[in-house]
């Protein structure tokens, strides 16, 4: 093979640069300088070691974490099987205590939901309005999500010229459908009607004596538990009348019927009582105003007799059911069923339109009962231009509108409302009150109002006085006004 002696030779400057810069780099080595390529190994070796040590780092915070959360759930353990020992005063069976745990567990859940909620204003915002919607208690999953949505929401505001922004209306369907699925998780729970001839009455008479104080509002407690259990289901199941006083109700006449209705809270170690034997008789339509001094207990007999809240002792009968004797998830189905309500803060879901806040109610609806469409509804509140609004794009009174709107679709036997048009001028107050009185008497709606002023009670047939923890009097009158010719001042 002949060599290629065109091929040209490197010149004498080419073969001296070449030579210069192996000269330059043996002198560098003497001098403990690295070569890129050391410097590239030394480089990979340190970044090995490196993420060596981060794993050992991550594994060993792992375990510090889980050697913590079992410390936790130790401490809850034990916080659980000491409160329930206390009201139990016996030695728990192992089931007890696990159901105990798994309480406490939830318990401690809420409050961090809480604390995380309070932090945030707009977190807050959002987990009480969809509490307030679904009536029970939320899932972290559930709000973290509707935070999103909020968040989302406000950024979108600024820039959205239409509420039909796609991102938007996909973020309604994701809450609706978490809400719905919420509806149908409890679809399994069929709504009973009951015939009066055929409910059976039960009377609770080995009732103990209880102490004075905080020993006895603790002994209270653990009878009401213990009745709790025996009778809830009996009484929304199987539409069982049970009563703890000496007092048979008239379930068939009377809408709600309270028995000596008492509610402490205990601070420290002292008992304050706030509903101090409430006797009650209240008639199914009418509409009925609940008037009193600040703190003298209006919201806490209305949450009383609305299964919000439970009583310390007596006997509550809404619709035929001792509220007093129903546990927490007997009560959530028994609102679902039964009660709409309506609050000073109208609590609407920032980023669905009037008719999606509606249909939110609606889905939370009693089926069985035929009630009025999202449109006719909304034809009766005077808002079918609203329909697609959002509340951000609405006035406050247009807002509680649509929050009636909302109570209405659910298609309730009693509407609820605490201060309904507390946030409200005179012209928008005056519309709420109208649509509450067309809906008494249209839809037979048994209303149930809370409010400071007492001209609004001249539009009532029924009004309560509550003064100090008691019922001071109860008024009927047999020609209510029009909410037009009230005094607003
Ligand atoms: N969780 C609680 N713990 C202790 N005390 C409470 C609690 N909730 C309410 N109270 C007290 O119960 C009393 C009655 O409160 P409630 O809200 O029922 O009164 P109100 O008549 O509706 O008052 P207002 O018209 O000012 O709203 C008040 O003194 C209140 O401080």
């Amino acid at each position: 093979m002949s060599k290629d002696v065109n091929k040209k030779l490197p010149s004498k400057e080419e073969v001296l640069s070449q030579y210069k810069d192996v000269l330059e780099r043996n002198k560098a080595h003497a001098r403990g300088e690295k070569s890129k390529g050391e410097i590239e190994a030394n480089e990979q070796a340190l970044a090995k070691q490196k993420a060596k040590e981060d794993a050992r780092l991550a594994k060993k915070t792992k375990k510090a974490k889980r050697k913590e959360e079992t410390l936790i759930t130790n401490t809850l353990d034990q916080s659980a099987g000491e409160k329930l020992s206390v009201i139990e005063e016996k030695p728990l069976t192992r089931k007890q205590i696990k159901k105990a745990q798994k309480e406490e567990l939830k318990a401690q859940k809420e409050t961090q939901k809480e604390d995380a909620l309070i932090k945030n204003t707009l977190d807050q915002s959002v987990g009480e309005k969809l509490s307030v919607i679904e009536e029970k208690p939320l899932s972290r999953k559930q709000i973290k999500k509707a935070q999103k949505e909020e968040l989302k929401h406000v950024k979108e505001e600024t820039i959205m010229t239409s509420p039909f922004v796609d991102g938007e209306v996909e973020s309604n369907r994701t809450i609706i459908a978490s809400i719905e699925k919420i509806n149908y998780d409890n679809e399994s729970e069929t709504f009973e009607e009951f015939k009066s001839e055929d409910r059976k009455y039960t009377s609770i008479d080995n009732t103990p004596g209880f102490d004075k104080g905080v020993k006895g509002l603790k002994q209270k407690q653990k009878f009401q538990y213990q009745l709790t259990n025996k009778y809830s289901k009996r009484i929304l199941s199987d539409g069982e009348i049970v009563f703890t006083k000496d007092h048979k109700p008239n379930t068939e006449k009377h809408i709600i019927e309270l028995k000596d209705v008492r509610k402490s809270y205990q601070t420290g170690d002292l008992e304050t009582p706030i509903l101090k034997g409430i006797d009650i008789k209240l008639d199914k339509g009418d509409f009925i105003v609940i008037l009193g001094p600040s703190g003298s207990g209006k919201t806490t007999f209305l949450n009383v007799i609305s299964g919000l809240d439970k009583t310390t002792e007596g006997d509550v009968f809404v619709l035929g059911s001792n509220l007093s004797l129903l546990k927490d998830s007997h009560l959530t189905k028994f609102r679902r069923k039964n009660v709409g309500f309506i609050f000073q803060q109208y609590n609407l879901l920032t980023n669905l339109t009037s008719k999606e806040n509606a249909e939110v109610g609606q889905n939370l609806a009693n089926k069985k009962k035929k009630g009025m469409t999202i449109e006719e509804i909304f034809e009766t509140i005077g808002m079918k231009e609203q329909i697609n609004k959002y509340p951000h794009q609405m006035s406050g009174g247009q807002q509680q509108r649509v929050s009636i709107a909302r109570a209405l679709a659910k298609n309730p036997e009693i509407l609820f409302a605490d201060e309904p048009t507390g946030a409200l001028d005179e012209e928008m107050g005056r519309k709420v009150l109208e649509i509450l009185v067309k809906v008494n008497r249209e839809q037979k709606t048994t209303i149930v109002v809370v409010t400071h002023n007492p001209n609004i009670a001249k539009i009532a047939n029924t009004v309560i006085h509550i003064k100090n923890g008691l019922i001071d009097s109860l008024e009927k009158n047999s020609n209510p006004a029009d909410p037009q010719s009230i005094d607003w001042s």
